[in-house]
């Protein structure tokens, strides 16, 4: 039997230890708190991230590091972006030295515009080929209800991601293999970006054109820049491109597109913060998505309008006037 890790006891974290029980791993969830780990590992619960959701009986919780990760066979990254680094620094001595490192994460780290992937070859000195991404339309809630859903599994090597395939893989799980790894980390990032803008129209009152019309620029400002960076085009109009985008932005569970509602409703940053308590990548992404996007001379008007709307103070409106107000040009 498999042994898995999984770090992070966020919603995805927990959601994803329990599929990976169903699917037949030993799994044990790293938890910052040791309070939560003591409850995952006594009352099977993580009532915080996952209310309501029972895990199975192969799902333990620990928050000794070292203890988590001995001996596994996956070790499956669930802290939010900005904090991969920071974390890795302290675990890299730890990890097992094959254990596949599978990256759960949908943000581009700041500062540096890198994917999380690679925060995981540089800082845990991995060779790339070790390094497989999940990403694909997977709202935590519904995932862990058990409602049908696909999901893509991106590696440079082909063995690995098959193997993470299939251990996942359950009668409510369909995950596909991929080779395009920035592709799909891409589609999972930007698209909590354009979601924020959906909230944002949501919360504005705007209509189902609107929406769509938000939905088909974004994908089209993300395949942009995917290209630039190497990606196949044909990820975007797939699970983790197109799938997740219309996961995302149509999903009242979604918290980027909440987040983008309590923004569209003329709230600031820092109150939408403090009504909203888990993690919405897309509000420190949207920065690092437009700095690589500039580095790399690609167009994302979105992008660049979201991020204003998040960090500059710019209101909503102003932001759709200047969307609509942009030069002419061939779609
Ligand atoms: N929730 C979802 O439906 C999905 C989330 N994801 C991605 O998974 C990643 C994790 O998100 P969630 O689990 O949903 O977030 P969450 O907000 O539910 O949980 C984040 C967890 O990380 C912990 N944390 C916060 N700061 C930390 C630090 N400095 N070091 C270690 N742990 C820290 C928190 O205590 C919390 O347990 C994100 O990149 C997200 O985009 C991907 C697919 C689905
Ligand atoms: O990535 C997700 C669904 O695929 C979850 O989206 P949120 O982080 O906006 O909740």
């Amino acid at each position: 039997m498999t042994r898995s890790a999984v770090l992070g006891a966020g919603a995805w974290g927990t959601a994803f230890a329990k599929i990976l029980a169903e699917a037949g791993s030993h799994v044990t969830i790293w938890a910052r708190r040791e309070s939560v780990a003591a409850t995952i590992r006594e009352r099977r619960i993580n009532e915080g991230s996952l209310p309501g959701v029972k895990l199975p009986e192969r799902v333990t919780a620990t928050s000794d590091l070292a203890a988590a990760v001995a001996e596994t066979d996956f070790v499956f990254l669930a802290v939010p972006s900005q904090t991969l680094r920071g974390n890795l620094a302290d675990w890299a001595g730890h990890l097992p030295p094959d254990a596949t490192l599978v990256s759960l994460m949908k943000g581009i780290e700041l500062g540096t515009t890198k994917r999380m992937s690679q925060v995981i070859v540089e800082t845990a000195r991995v060779a790339p080929e070790r390094v497989v991404v999940v990403s694909g339309p997977n709202l935590a809630p519904e995932i862990a209800a058990e409602q049908p859903a696909a999901t893509v599994v991106a590696g440079l090597d082909a063995a690995r991601a098959q193997l993470v395939q299939q251990a996942i893989a359950l009668p409510y799980i369909r995950p596909y293999t991929s080779d395009d790894v920035i592709g799909c980390e891409l589609g999972g990032a930007v698209k909590n970006v354009i979601a924020l803008a959906y909230g944002m129209a949501t919360a504005m009152g705007m209509g189902d054109n609107t929406k769509a019309s938000l939905i088909t620029r974004g994908l089209a400002e993300t395949a942009r820049l995917g290209v630039a960076l190497g990606a196949d085009p044909m990820t975007f109009a797939g699970l983790a491109g197109l799938g997740d985008l219309v996961a995302t932005c149509s999903s009242p569970l979604s918290r980027n597109r909440t987040f983008g509602e309590h923004l569209g409703r003329g709230e600031s940053l820092e109150a939408a913060q403090a009504s909203t308590k888990q993690t919405a990548e897309g509000v420190k992404s949207c920065l690092a998505i437009r700095d690589l996007a500039r580095a790399h001379g690609v167009e994302m008007p979105i992008t660049e309008q979201v991020e204003r709307v998040c960090h500059e103070g710019v209101d909503p409106r102003v932001a759709v006037k200047l969307l609509m107000g942009r030069e002419m040009k061939p779609e």
